[in-house]
């Protein structure tokens, strides 16, 4: 089977501002996201989560190794990507936030009442990012995300800017969504709860360079319950795995 996301052997250092010491946060690091898979990355601060998901993403390159999304070349340009803040555009109402991600993946804008509805705002189309809620905004980032049909998604830390209540409907929301349309995904995300409750396969960094200390498949069916005594099981042990 052809792998979704692949990195293999990717190597990564930075370089730090303040004493020029050089940090390799990745050193001949590989993993890979199967088709149909949504994988949730956690590990400590630092670990090298982000930077996981910008080697993927395309905004930071490999120093070594390989980075491939696929199976289609064209696959590497079809993602959508949430953030854990909105990044919305505030001069333009929330149609229009959608609708410009549609137009640079050369899809058709009228497309953006359809996202908005399916994250429960199409009421809210006309309005600018700075009338809406937190919850809402990141409800636009996520029928931005969605908008395009992508190939991969990528959520960096997506509901952890947001007070309890609030993520628990987004994530019950991007549930929802995963649920309508099976998608490839790749989370980081501090919480070991949110990984369990939306992944089906949770993988623990650590150390560096970061290395994949433990891997958990999550085998509950969907639509699967936040407060489902089995997730959290699997959530005391990646504690366990953190501390
Ligand atoms: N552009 C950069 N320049 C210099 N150092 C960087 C850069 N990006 C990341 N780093 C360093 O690489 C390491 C990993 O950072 P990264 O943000 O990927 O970790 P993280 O696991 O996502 O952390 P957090 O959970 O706190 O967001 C950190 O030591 C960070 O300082």
């Amino acid at each position: 089977m052809t792998a979704a996301v692949e990195l293999r052997g990717v190597g990564k250092a930075f370089t730090a501002a303040r004493d020029q010491r050089v940090e390799h946060v990745f050193d001949g690091f590989s993993l890979a996201v199967e088709p149909g898979e949504l994988v949730a990355v956690v590990g400590a601060s630092g670990t090298g989560k982000t930077t996981l998901l910008h080697l993927v993403a395309g905004l930071e390159q490999p120093d070594s190794g390989e980075v491939r999304v696929g199976p289609h070349a064209e696959d590497r340009h079809r993602l959508g990507v949430v953030f854990q803040q909105p990044r919305l555009l505030d001069w333009l109402p929330v149609r229009a936030n959608v609708g410009i991600a549609l137009r640079s993946a050369g899809l058709d804008e009228g497309l953006a009442d359809a996202a908005l509805e399916d994250v429960g705002l199409a009421e809210y189309a006309d309005r600018f990012p700075s009338v809406l809620s937190g919850g809402q905004r990141q409800r636009v980032a996520v029928a931005r995300a969605f908008a395009v049909d992508p190939a991969v998604v990528l959520l960096d830390e997506p509901f952890s800017a947001l007070d309890e209540l609030t993520g628990r409907r987004l994530r019950l929301l991007l549930q929802d969504l995963w649920t309508r349309t099976p998608r490839v995904g790749l989370l980081v995300t501090h919480s070991p709860a949110e990984a369990v409750f939306l992944a089906d396969r949770v993988v623990v960094l650590s150390g560096r360079p970061a290395t994949v200390v433990r891997e958990y498949r999550v085998t509950a069916p969907r639509p699967r319950s936040p407060e489902d005594p089995d997730l959290f099981d699997l959530h005391r042990r990646i504690v366990a795995d953190l501390l």
